[in-house]
């Protein structure tokens, strides 16, 4: 099942339709359409191989669609990729930071790409490492960071050019509960700033503390979307953590077991 994944209102920030990747054999997403707004979180859970990080990559325009179509802030990312790019802040679960620059120094580096002016780049580089408490750090290489430093110079990196869109590959992955709190507070700020913001996350806790709406992907597909009180009167559970292995375990039944409770959406 593929869901419309929105409430109606303003056109949406992130738009995809019917997205669909195939790698060989292997179907990693298979039909799904996700919608975030300005000023609003939107996350993407699902078991291992669910095909978030893929659904990610393909929003972001790192990885091009077998089919279907994004458009950001009615850009089509197919048609316009730069101009739609542009747009889009994205942390991917792999990013790798220059061993042998410094935060300010790649976080220049970027910025450069962005093709943002000198006084903006400065004044956002100062803005960021006061935000993200990275003073201490922002001027020693990269490659004697912690892991906690390293992902909020990579944050910085993705809030740079102040996008509409923020992508977020599980921006909380391998930190501990201060560090993990102090990357959601600061999504939080990117919220109210009005920023549009789909991330992926395995942390239920966080999910239900950040999302406006959750969408729940298994083996590529949507397979229950809304807010956190919309999925638990679903599924009759009290927390997410219940309402995402009522569906996961739903799945695994043999074929013709699963209950014919109706499909939201
Ligand atoms: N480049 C690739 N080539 C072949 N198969 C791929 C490739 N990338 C992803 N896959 C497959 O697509 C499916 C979805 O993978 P994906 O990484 O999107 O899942 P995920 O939900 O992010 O998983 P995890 O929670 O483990 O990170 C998996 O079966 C994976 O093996």
């Amino acid at each position: 099942m593929s869901a419309p994944l929105d409430d109606g209102g303003a056109a949406p920030t992130l738009e995809a339709e019917q997205l669909v990747k195939r790698f060989g054999a292997v179907a990693a997403v298979s039909g799904v359409d996700v919608r975030v707004r300005a000023g609003e979180v939107v996350g993407l859970l699902g078991p291992n191989g669910a095909g978030k990080t893929t659904t990610l990559r393909l929003l972001a325009g790192i990885l091009s669609p077998t089919s279907g179509r994004v458009r950001i802030g009615g850009v089509d990312l197919a048609a316009n990729p730069l101009e739609a790019k542009q747009r889009i802040g994205f942390l991917s679960g792999d990013t790798q930071l220059y061993q042998r620059l410094t935060p300010r120094e790649v976080l220049r580096y970027f910025g450069r790409l962005y093709g943002m002016a000198p006084a903006r780049l400065e004044q956002r580089i100062e803005v960021l490492v006061q935000d993200l408490e990275m003073g201490e750090f922002a001027s020693r290489p990269c490659g004697t960071l912690s892991t906690g430093q390293r992902q909020r110079a990579n944050i910085a990196r993705a809030f740079l050019h102040e996008p509409e869109l923020l992508i977020l590959d599980e921006p909380t992955n391998a930190l501990d509960v201060l560090s993990g709190r102090f990357i959601v507070e600061s999504i939080r700020r990117e919220r109210a700033a009005g920023r549009a913001i789909l991330l992926s996350t395995h942390v239920m806790s966080e999910a239900e503390y950040l999302c406006d709406r959750i969408v729940l992907l298994h083996e590529g597909r949507v397979v229950d979307a809304g807010t956190l009180t919309e999925l638990l009167e679903r599924t009759g559970q009290k927390n997410l953590t219940d309402a995402f292995l009522h569906h996961v375990e739903r799945r695994r039944e043999p074929r013709g077991a699963a209950s014919s409770e109706g499909e939201p959406c």
